[in-house]
């Protein structure tokens, strides 16, 4: 019987072949790793197939641990190099240098590294996901709904769900289960309706009705079975290029399909009921669909760039205020709550104060009373130094760029990125990072220290452009929850609590459990 051993040209061959594609492979996947060494930059040893993140590729380490650890590791210099998989990124620590880039000079990193797989047009449509110039025209369009006029006028609808969120506290939660619920949960529902409602008119009602179809396919959004999300990274990690001939997704694609459906329909609604006009996001997405024309004209004349607003760009912006806007707000809901049970001081000086402010407003919670908590703001942000839910903010060096006072030159292309949670935590900017002292964030104190130690919701023009209605929102929220309630720890609250290490933003592994009161 013939075999390869009884044949040594055969085997030979065999050899050298395997031999030959091993070294290719191992100059592909490390031909980038002397990318910082050549160019002077603080770096770690980076290690084939993983550079420096094995502990997140193998989920030994949660994300948000993971960048406090890389902040810490090379806490002292300014910038510092890194390798993700085989791709080289500059990390900064400087804060004065953070301005730089973020804001000054802006137009060199104008976009985000995103990874472009094949699977929706509504995915690649998200200002999240858009580069250069497509980017900005679009922007450009969205930035009007998110106005002071316009977040006035969504109080109300804001209003509505913040009582919702009472009447489900009063009936599923007081006397039931000794008043213990999971928050993540319950503030994911009033998130949701609130989004909802003040996006696009739509009521999901998952206040309302525990299984409402809208929160059950949110809570499937970012489900991926093992071997899509194996798959998804090992493409991320070795061949970022063939990402865009891949029919596969981050997301679960049967709630995108869902959620654009759903929109459809309330855009049809509109369409039909012409008298009925909403002033919210969707009506300003469809009018600006409608005057496409016109506002191209306009723009040309201003010699900006022309993109015209379809209706998968429509849909696209809507789904992703459901996205950024759903898991961040109640993520923050639920980390104050946590920090103020665990806070009873702070919790009734906040409580005081609310109280205070409602004796002036007739016992209203409208936008001008919420305006005047100001202590509740700082309870909020403190929530947003310990627990962001976005660890880090990434840009891609869009213009060759030397990064001043080094000698270090970005080109197209190149990856930065900003640990947000290592400056939260940094003890020069924080002193004793591990307590919650909303005091921080009082006007002296805020005033002394670099707001670029302080991103929760990233920085410059390519920032968060929800940030004041997530303000706005989660302040109504916890008005109306401390105004009658009383937030505690209970048997089940874990202090302090296990991160998930498969989840990109903050989650804590089995929930956060608090107990809630009547006062
Ligand atoms: C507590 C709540 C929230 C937090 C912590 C948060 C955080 C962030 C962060 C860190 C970024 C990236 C910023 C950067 O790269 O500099 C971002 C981007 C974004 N957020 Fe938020 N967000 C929140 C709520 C919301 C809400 C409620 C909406 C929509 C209604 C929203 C919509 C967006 C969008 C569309 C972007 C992309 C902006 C662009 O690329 O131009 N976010 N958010």
């Amino acid at each position: 019987m013939w075999s390869l051993f009884s044949c040594p040209t055969c085997l030979s061959t065999v050899v050298g072949f395997v031999t030959f594609i091993c070294c290719i492979g191992y100059w592909h996947f490390t031909r980038t790793f002397n990318h910082w060494s050549k160019r002077g930059v603080v770096h770690e040893p980076p290690k084939i197939f993983f550079g420096n993140i094995k502990d997140r590729i193998l989920l030994r380490k949660s994300f948000h641990e993971f960048q406090k650890e890389t902040y810490w590791k090379f806490k002292g210099v300014k910038v510092a190099g890194f390798y993700e998989g085989r791709r080289p990124t500059l990390i900064i620590l400087d804060p004065d240098l953070l301005k730089l880039v973020l804001v000054r000079d802006s137009d060199h990193f104008v976009d985000r590294p995103v990874l472009q797989f094949r699977d929706s047009p509504y995915i690649h449509n998200m200002i999240l996901n858009l580069k250069g110039a497509r980017w900005k025209a679009i922007r450009a369009q969205m930035t009007p709904a998110f106005s002071s006029g316009k977040l006035k006028a969504m109080e109300p609808l804001i209003r509505i769900c913040a009582k919702q969120l009472q009447e489900f506290i009063d009936r599923t939660v007081i006397g039931v289960n000794d008043g213990v619920i999971e928050m993540k949960d319950m503030f994911g529902r009033f998130t949701m309706d609130v989004i909802a409602s003040c996006a696009f008119g739509v009521q999901c009602d998952s206040l309302q009705d525990p299984n409402a179809e809208f929160i059950q396919q949110m809570s499937r959004f970012g489900d991926l079975s093992i071997i899509r999300r194996l798959t998804v990274f090992m493409v991320l990690i070795l061949a970022p290029k063939m990402s865009r001939f891949l029919p596969i997704s981050f997301f679960n694609m049967d709630s995108i399909n869902y959620l654009a459906g759903a929109v459809k329909s309330a855009k049809q609604f509109r369409l039909e009921n012409t008298s009925n006009r909403r002033n919210d996001f969707l009506q300003l997405m469809l009018d600006a669909e409608l005057n496409a024309e016109e506002n191209a004209e306009k723009l040309k004349s201003e010699n900006s760039d022309v993109v015209l607003m379809t209706e998968d760009i429509v849909i696209a912006q809507s789904i992703l205020f459901l996205i950024a806007g759903f898991e961040t707000s109640s993520t923050l809901l639920t980390f104050a709550s946590y920090e103020l049970a665990l806070n009873i001081d702070v919790q009734n000086k906040v409580r005081n104060e609310i109280n205070e402010v409602l004796e002036k407003h007739d016992g209203q919670v409208n936008y001008q009373a919420l305006n005047e908590m100001v202590y509740l703001e700082m309870v909020l942000n403190e929530a947003l130094r310990k627990h962001p839910p976005v660890a880090r903010i990434d840009r891609v060096c869009t213009k060759t760029y030397t990064v001043p006072q080094t000698n270090i030159t970005l080109n197209p292309g190149d990856s930065v990125s900003v640990p947000v949670i290592g400056f939260h935590y940094d003890p020069d900017y924080y002193p004793e990072p591990d307590k919650f002292d909303p005091e921080r964030f009082a006007s002296d104190l805020k005033h002394e220290r670099s707001p670029y130690v302080f991103l929760p919701f990233g920085a410059g023009p390519r920032n968060c452009i929800g940030l004041r209605f997530a303000l706005l929102s989660t302040k109504a929220a916890m008005a109306h929850l401390l105004k009658g309630y009383q937030i505690l720890p209970c048997e089940k609250t874990q202090v302090p609590y296990l991160f998930s290490k498969s989840s990109m933003l903050l989650k804590p592994v089995d929930g956060i459990w608090l107990k809630i009161e009547k006062l």
